[in-house]
This record gives C-alpha cells, structure tokens and sequence, in this order.
C-alpha cells in the first residue's frame, strides 16, 4: 500500500474507534501527525468541551489572577518566585511541591495578594481560601481526595481534574470584569501554563461548545510531550524493534494503555509511519487511588496511640512478627489492615526482612481457615511456571500426569497465594498472571475452558519492581495490579531497638528447639551484634545466634563464639586482652549473682580499677 492510501484507511479506522472509546494517531516518518481521531484529542487535551467562552488574548497590568495549584513547580510552567512576584507576593516560604492558592492583581505593588499554601503531605481535606476581592466573589480550592482544583469566580466554577499535579488559573479582565482566560486540559501542549500566563504568554481563544485544534501535518512533538513513550514511537520509526503492547504509558504526564504498531511497505519492509493506540484506564486509576487514600488516611491519623485506638488493632496481632521499635509497630499496623480487606498486597523490604512471615500473618488474621500457597516463583524454571501456577490436563504434555493436576492458583481458590520473589517471573507468564488477575479465571495447560477462581494475591519482592518497570522487565500494568497496598519493611539497620528483642527471642527458641540449657549472651557479644549492621537482616542475626549457642558449652555466650564484626578479628593485641578481662569480669560477676563487692575481692582488684573497668566495658 501506498503511505496515502494507508493514512485513508486509518482515518476509516479512526471514526469507528471514535465509537469504541479507542483513541488513535498515527505518525509519519517525517514525525508530523497525519490522524489523530477525536477520543485521542480527548485524552490528551487536544480538545474538550469548555461551556464557557473567552477570545484569544494576553495577561495585562491590572488583571486580577486566582491561583489553584496544588504543585508548585510541577505541571504549572516550572511556577517560581519570580512569576509570583508579578502578584506581589514576596514570600520566600514558598516551595516547590507546595499547594498554593492565590489572588492578586497583575504588575501592581499597590494592592495587597491574599494567599495561603500548605505542604502537601500533611492534608487529608480540601484547602480552600475564599475571599471577597475587589468586589469579586473568588473561592479557590485544592481537594486532593477528589483529585480536582476549582477556582470560582462570583459563583462561576472552574473545575480542573488532575492525575499527579495541576496549576489551574483563572485571569479576570482589570477593566472590564470578564473572564479573560481559563485554564483547560491540554494547557501544557498549547503552552498555557500557569507560569507561562503569568509571563505573558499570548493565549489561545476557547469557544463555547467544542474546542478543537487542527492538527494534521503537525509535528508531534507540539501536542505531545517528550517521554518514554515518544521516544519509542520514534524509535520504531527508526525502524527499531519496539514492544509497546497494551502497557501503560504517560500521554502529556496521564497515564493510558498503549500500543504501538508501525506501518510498513509491503515489499521493502520500509516503515512508512507508527500507529499509537489509547485506551483509558479509568479503573487502575481507581485503584491507585484508593491505594493512595488509604495510606493517606494512615498518614493522618496521628500517633501509634491514637492509631491502635482508632482502627482497634488486636494486641496479639502479628505476633510472630517480631519487633517493637516504631518501624516495627508501623509495618504490624500495615499488615493488619491489610488482612482486613482482600487488596492485592506486595510486600517489599531486603532479603531476610521477614516477607514470608508477614504474608502468612495477613492471610493469618484475615482468613485463617481458608488455603494458603506460597509459591517461590525463583525456585520454578521458566518452562514450567505456567503449569505450576494454572495446571494442566491430562495429555497436556510428553510427561504430563494422565488424570491432570491442579495448578497453585485453583489449589488457593477461596483464600490467599502469596507469590515470593514475584519479580522472578518471567514476562510471558506476567502477561497471564496478570489476566487472571482481572478476569478471576485461569486455563489450565491443554485446555481452553475457563475456570473461575477466588485468589487474593499477596507478593514479595527484594527487588526494586518500578526499576524493573523502567527497564522492562515487570510489566507496568501488573506491577499496578499487584501494587493496590504496598508494605515496605525496613531493613534491621534503621530498626535497632528491635534488636535486643530479636537476639533474646531467637536465643530462646533456639536453646528449646536443640534442647539446650538457657544461655544468656554476655554483654560484650550484644555490644558486638548491636555495632554490626546486619546486611542480611533477621535470616543473618538467626544464622549467627544459632551458631553461637551451638558452638559455647556455658550458659553466657562471650562474643569469641560470635561469627560477625569484630568478635571474629581482634585487631590488636590490646583488644584482645581488653575483650578477656571483660569476659572475666563478667563471668565473676554473674557467679557472684551480681554482687560487686565480693567479685571485687575475688578477682584481688582495687577499688578504683574495678569500677574503671566495669565503666570500660559497659558493665555498671
Ligand atoms: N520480625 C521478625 N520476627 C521474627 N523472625 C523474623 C522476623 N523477620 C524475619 N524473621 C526470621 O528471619 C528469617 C527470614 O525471614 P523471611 O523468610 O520471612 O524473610 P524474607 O524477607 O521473606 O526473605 P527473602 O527475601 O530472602 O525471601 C525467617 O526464619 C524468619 O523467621
């Protein structure tokens, strides 16, 4: 087909889409728009439907401006203190990421703004700053829960929705009193940013229904931002072999499910241009948002008090869990609401962390009488993993057992399959995985009859999954799917207070498990473990511990039976002698059940070099 021919046929293409929600744009070699149907338009902000009017124009002295932005810096033209000089506010405490809403007058250092801004992190309601202003009834107003700024002006609302940031302005004529402009989706591609207004960036005319550009024979790059996506779009008219199937993408900092398809000469193979196809993904965005409400909702409750009395956590929850510094607390507070409600949970934190423990203690309290099926996806070879998680049937396969067998996914219906290292699967099981996900039904190998299956999901990963993301080796779709409520546990480093419980406990245990009499470990061994940065977290502390009551016959375990840090390598001979006299000291001491005098005597020290060195050695 000839390049005219195939732009024909897209455009027949792209009216049909229009019907079924699909947007569509296709793009020449020469990287100019030659299609770009009207649900793509919409998308992106190319067009919308204003039901107010106002003539093309450009901010002057005496305007009055409102401000709603509830990003400063982000998404509004790069807004700094400069641009905001314009309205006389001179107010250094301004930030970037802060939400500001404003009004002032344009160019005049005579007339005083008003002005509030909040950092954003610490709101849980709609700010809002509402005042009476040259006669002017102006109300603007940030709702991060519904996700809109609204700027109203004498009971005319000016609503703008956002994803991540937005600064939304409305400029009323200083002489006559009328909208002069309204900010509109799709600002950024028209370059009518906030910043860019307050510049004096001249700004388009919107109509009263339907506005719309005309963009074909465009350059791309006018109406669409420069970003992952475009630079695969222009890859593949590089002739690249690009994937882009289905997977979410930013359009214009939005995110939509794209695909990416090129058109090429029949005979010569030669690429006459790339197809970009959108859809909305409305219902992820519900998801995330509600992910982000619930975690915002736990930012904002206060205190770990106030937080226990308000959400009833029960004093035994998550027992085996242990720890009680605030990280600790914060991670058992996560992992109980967690259990109670069935969001897909991926839990993340360094190996050794207690991932494992903590998905057997959510399905724990929430279900405990349904199945639970742990899956180490790094322990399953790639040729195997769909069988495994799915299932076959019988004859599936050279090898397959006759009467079939049930895959991971139909052994857990009905309650929790928590997949461990779920980084480790590879990209064409991902795709599977995540269609089960959505569609609650699974095909066993062999077979193409659906079979309907209940499974919450929970996942653990060492791994940095958005990284993974970033170099396409997750899916991006499935790491939304899986990522509804994140639990993050921190490594035993940046939790030391946990120590202490965690060496006495796991001693304990082990001394029962191996029937060994209790031991205590001396305090130059816990001084030893306390220094020590842990690199392999709990699994490493236990490894460690165990090893020591093992190998020390007497009841207190000195630091020489430790296998970490500077209980294995004396530096010096000075140290070694100091570590002995601790231990001597020590064991005098716990033989006298404390009592220092007479270990004092016993030992045949004066009275000054005794306390000396119980003050050295941290035995006071
Ligand atoms: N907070 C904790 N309280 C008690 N034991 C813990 C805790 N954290 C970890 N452990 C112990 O450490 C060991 C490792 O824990 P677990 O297997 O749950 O870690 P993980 O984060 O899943 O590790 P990996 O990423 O390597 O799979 C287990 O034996 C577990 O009992």
């Amino acid at each position: 087909m000839e390049q005219q021919e195939i732009i024909r046929h897209i455009r027949l293409v792209s009216r049909m889409m229009d019907q079924i929600n699909y947007g569509i744009v296709y793009v020449d070699r020469e990287k100019r728009i030659q299609v770009c149907n009207d649900k793509a338009k919409g998308f992106t902000g190319i067009m919308f439907d204003a039901p107010f009017s106002h003539d093309e124009g450009v901010i002057s002295e005496g305007d009055i401006v409102i401000i709603a932005d509830n990003s400063v810096g982000e998404d509004d033209g790069g807004l700094c203190s400069e641009d905001l000089q314009s309205l006389n506010i001179h107010d250094g405490g301004i930030s970037q990421g802060d939400i500001l809403l404003a009004v002032g007058v344009y160019r005049n250092a005579e007339i005083e703004p008003a002005y509030k801004y909040v950092h954003q992190h610490h709101l849980a309601m709609p700010v809002r700053l509402q005042e009476n202003y040259l006669g002017f009834k102006i109300c603007a107003e940030v709702d991060t829960e519904r996700r809109i700024t609204a700027i109203t002006v004498n009971d005319v609302v000016h609503e703008l929705e956002f994803f991540s940031s937005v600064g939304n302005i409305v400029v009323v004529d200083g002489k006559y009193g009328n909208i002069k402009f309204f900010q509109a989706k799709g600002y950024s591609v028209r370059n009518e940013d906030l910043a860019n207004i307050l510049r004096g960036q001249p700004f388009q005319s919107k109509g009263g229904t339907s506005y719309e550009i005309d963009v074909t024979g465009r350059p791309y790059l006018d109406f669409f931002d420069e970003s992952p996506l475009t630079e695969k779009m222009f890859r593949a008219l590089e002739g690249e072999p690009i994937s882009v199937r289905n997977t979410i993408q930013e359009i214009n900092k939005r995110p939509f499910i794209c695909t990416i398809l090129t058109a090429e000469e029949e005979e010569t193979g030669r690429i006459f241009g790339v197809m970009l196809l959108i859809q909305a993904v409305d219902s992820l965005e519900a998801l995330v948002e509600e992910k982000n409400r619930l975690i915002e909702q736990l930012e904002n409750v206060g205190n770990k008090e106030t937080r226990r009395q308000d959400f009833h956590v029960p004093e035994e929850a998550v027992r085996s869990f242990v720890g009680n510094s605030s990280k600790a607390e914060e991670t058992k507070y996560l992992a109980y609401k967690a259990s109670q409600n069935r969001f897909n949970t991926l839990i993340t934190g360094e190996s050794g962390t207690g991932k494992s423990i903590l998905a057997r203690a959510i399905h724990r309290m929430g279900m405990p009488e349904a199945p639970f099926v742990e899956v180490n996806c790094n322990a399953i070879a790639p040729s195997l993993f769909e069988s495994e998680l799915f299932g076959y049937v019988g004859g599936a396969f050279t090898g397959a057992r006759s009467e079939g067998k049930k895959g991971f996914f139909e052994e857990a219906d009905g309650g929790t399959i928590f997949l461990d290292e779920i980084g480790d699967i590879p990209l064409t099981i991902q795709v599977k995985l995540l269609h089960v996900l959505q569609n609650k039904i699974i095909y066993k190998v062999g077979s193409s009859k659906p079979v309907k299956v209940d499974v919450r999901v929970i996942a653990a990963t060492n791994q940095n999954l958005e990284e993974e993301v970033r170099r396409g080796t997750f899916r991006q779709d499935l790491y939304y799917r899986i990522n509804v409520f994140q639990i993050q546990i921190p490594p035993l480093r940046e939790r030391q207070s946990d120590l202490y419980l965690l060496i006495n406990q796991i001693l304990e245990t082990t001394c029962r498990r191996y029937g060994l009499p209790p031991k205590k470990f001396s305090s130059d061994a816990l001084k030893v473990m306390l220094a020590y940065n842990w690199p392999g977290n709990v699994r490493e502390l236990e490894n460690v511990v165990e090893r020591a009551a093992m190998l020390c016959d007497s009841n207190i375990i000195y630091s020489e039976y430790l296998s970490v840090g500077s209980g294995d390598t004396p530096t010096s001979m000075k140290e070694l002698l100091a570590r002995e006299e601790a231990r001597i000291l020590e064991s005098t001491l716990i033989r006298c059940n404390g009592d220092k005098n007479r270990a004092m005597k016993e030992l045949g020290m004066s009275r000054s070099v005794f306390y000396d060195r119980l003050k050295q050695y941290g035995q006071e």
